[in-house]
């Protein structure tokens, strides 16, 4: 397997094809170039990846969605940085993304991770990005009930954009605020399940299952591309059911 160079930037936009960049106007603000990522977000074996720093085998888009206010950014800033955005609220404009390389077993593998505004007058910008997108997480706030019933209009929204065969999971981030939360974890057990997807409660704040979601998300991609050789089988859902941790309280 030929090993690539991972972009070194911390933050940028982009094209929804990943190869031109777009007008610097997001949260971060912050602009970089990913070179050599093909259409369907794949990194070519034979092609070059510009501002490289660090080593990757194989890259996948994963984009982050969900309903303002939910934590998106925050998650990515915690996974990314292993620190916790507090203090104003920012709104995202538009979309952003952060690379992330993760050592899956021996293997190198990038995550491009698109950070999508929540607001409802960037839908029409997010949805073109849903196409490329290998892996969705699709976040709500355990302390806010509306955030959680928007997520069957979200789905409606990632069953029209998303290619048929993206990785999704369902995350219900805030899971440290158990003071004022209004969504137990067994209604989002009970909703993941009727979804079909893999669920876990994440803390942007306190870091819980944030690293999980990402890893298993990695995982899954990484089986699915090499499934072809001898790799053992993976199975996501009993993955996250093994390693999620839980707050031990999630009574409203
Ligand atoms: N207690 C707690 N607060 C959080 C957590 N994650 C995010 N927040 C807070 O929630 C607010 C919104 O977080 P963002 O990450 O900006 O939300 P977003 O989903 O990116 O919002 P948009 O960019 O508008 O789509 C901020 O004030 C954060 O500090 C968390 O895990 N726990």
């Amino acid at each position: 397997m030929s090993r690539k160079k991972a972009s070194k930037s911390k933050g940028g936009n982009a094209s929804p094809s990943g190869g031109t960049p777009a007008k610097d106007n997001t949260k971060s603000g912050k602009n970089s170039l990913v070179v050599g990522v093909q259409a369907n977000g794949v990194v070519h074996p034979s092609r070059p990846v510009c501002n490289s720093s660090e080593f990757y085998d194989i890259a996948f888009k994963v984009m982050l969605v969900g309903d303002s206010g939910v934590g998106k950014t925050c998650l990515l800033v915690r996974f990314k940085d292993g620190a916790f955005l507090a203090g104003s609220f920012i709104s995202t404009v538009g979309i952003d993304f952060r690379n992330k390389v993760l050592n899956i077993d021996g293997v190198k593998v990038k995550l491009q991770i698109w950070d999508t505004a929540g607001q409802e007058r960037f839908r029409s910008v997010t949805h073109a990005y849903y196409r490329d997108a290998h892996a969705l997480l699709l976040l709500y706030d355990v302390t806010n009930k509306a955030s959680f019933d928007n997520t069957r209009a979200w789905l409606t929204e990632i069953h029209e954009y998303a290619q048929k065969d993206v990785v999704l999971m369902l995350l219900g981030n805030k899971a440290d605020a158990s003071h004022s939360r209004t969504v137990r974890r067994d209604e989002g057990e009970r909703l993941a399940k009727e979804f079909g997807v893999p669920f876990m409660e994440t803390s942007a704040r306190s870091g819980l299952n944030v690293e999980l979601a990402f890893t298993a998300i990695a995982k899954e991609l990484k089986y699915r591309s090499m499934k072809e050789t001898d790799e053992p089988t993976f199975k996501l859902h009993e993955y996250v059911s093994k390693e999620v941790q839980t707050t031990g309280c999630c009574r409203p």
